[in-house]
């Protein structure tokens, strides 16, 4: 699919994530089987099933005494966690029991220590358990298989890989998950202009990208491995993405010269090489010059234009559904809250507004959001998608990258 051409209308916002999404999924790399311990961050590319009952037998909810029948009842033995099974209880008899360990068969339920009074010996056998006050409802008991049973599945294909499902995996027997690997995006930051270091001059602008690319990449389910930079110079940029598209990243990132001005050398970049544009131009505000291409090779490149939102409004449309589609990420079920205290002013196109959330739940814009300003989106707990002709009610939220 090749979506609209820059300086005409370019693609619709919705129209250019699924075509970045679909490139992504065409060029999705084989699923790899990682340690646990290794696997945060990364895509499960099949479904999680437990190994085993969990727990793998009864066993107690709390610290108390294991009891059957009718009280009172004379303490046999004590049973810690993690050692083996104790003797069958019989009527009348408590085995005292630790948080985690089996209880014996023939158990009925767990007192807690909070509702027995012992009499007798201090601890341990000859002691005689008494109920104290009213029963407990619960059995506290937790039942062979209360979390899964063996084979049971836990978790589908396309869930993104967060702390507790490294959790939930170890504690249902898995060592390995099969995932697909976080890709890997080498970046290119462009223009004489930009400078990396102090308060830049009349003429300078400092480099605002730079700074936040790891984390939004990061945020966006990539790994940021490159970033270089290079200027305006004829040759400077094609020797740049030579250079970055042999260090073997699955995407390629430009900042800048997405444009067509006189030192804009992207675009002309991509027809000399015989890259195929996908994406060209997105009917969105800011970022309307973004583009994504697939190189002869197959690298897609995601261009950003130079303006900092713009160049957030990119990586929100087009670099994070591709890695998305990269990763087999099932997409979140879509985020909205009503959109207060902001005109749509007749904008023709989609706009990607910061906004901050209200006491109410409705969010309102977040400050200051042109397409070169960052103070909206760094008091921002999200990005408004208000489409073409909104005027009021409920809009897309998408997570500040
Ligand atoms: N005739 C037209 N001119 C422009 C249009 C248009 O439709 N017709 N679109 C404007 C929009 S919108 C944007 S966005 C920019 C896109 O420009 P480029 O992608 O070619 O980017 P540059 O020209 O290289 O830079 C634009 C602007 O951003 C500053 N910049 C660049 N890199 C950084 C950085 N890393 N950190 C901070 N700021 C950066 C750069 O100095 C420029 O001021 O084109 C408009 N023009
Ligand atoms: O991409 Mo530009 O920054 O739309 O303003």
């Amino acid at each position: 699919m090749v979506v609209p051409a820059a300086g005409e209308h370019g693609a619709g916002f919705d129209e250019a994530r699924s075509a970045a999404r679909g490139l992504g999924s065409a060029l999705a790399p084989a699923p790899v089987t990682v340690p646990v311990g290794e696997a945060l961050g990364t895509v499960l590319a099949a479904p999680l099933h437990a190994l085993g009952d969990v727990p793998a037998a009864d066993a107690s909810a709390m610290d108390g005494f294991a009891v059957r029948g009718p009280g009172p009842w004379r303490v046999v033995g004590q049973a810690l966690a993690g050692a083996g099974p104790s003797a069958p209880l019989d009527d009348g008899h408590a085995v005292e029991v630790a948080t985690g360990a089996l209880v014996p068969a023939g158990t009925d339920r767990v007192l807690p220590v909070e509702v027995v009074r012992l009499v007798g010996a201090a601890a341990g056998a000859d002691a005689v358990v008494h109920l104290d006050g009213t029963p407990p409802d619960r059995r506290h008991v937790r039942p062979r298989g209360e979390e899964c049973s063996a084979g049971e599945p836990l978790l589908p294909a396309g869930r993104r890989v967060v702390p507790g499902v490294l959790g939930l995996a170890a504690s249902t027997g898995s060592d390995c998950l099969q995932v697909r690997r976080r890709p890997r995006v080498a970046a290119l930051l462009t223009g004489d202009e930009v400078v990396a270091a102090g308060l830049p001059v009349p003429g300078q602008v400092r480099d605002a990208v730079g700074p936040l690319l790891p984390g939004a990449v990061a945020s966006l389910g990539g790994d940021l491995v490159a970033l270089e930079r290079c200027g305006d110079a004829p040759g400077e940029l094609d020797a740049a993405l030579e250079r970055l598209g042999s260090g073997g990243a699955d995407v390629l990132l430009t900042c800048g010269m997405a444009g067509s001005g006189p030192a804009d050398r992207l675009r002309p970049w991509l027809a000399r090489t015989g890259a195929r544009l996908v994406v060209d131009g997105v009917e969105v505000r800011p970022g309307h010059p973004m583009l994504l291409a697939s190189l002869p090779g197959g690298t897609p490149l995601v261009g950003l234009p130079g303006n900092p939102l713009a160049a957030v409004a990119a990586l929100l449309g087009l670099l994070g559904p591709l890695l998305d589609g990269l990763s087999g990420l099932t997409p979140p079920v879509r985020a909205e809250a009503v959109l207060t205290d902001w005109e749509p002013r007749g904008r023709p196109a989609t706009v990607l507004l910061p906004v901050r959330r209200r006491p109410d739940g409705a969010v309102e814009p977040a400050g200051p959001s042109g397409p070169a300003q960052l103070r909206g989106l760094a008091a921002a707990d999200a990005v408004a998608v208000v489409p073409p002709g909104w005027s009021g009610g409920a809009v897309e939220l998408l997570p500040v990258p």
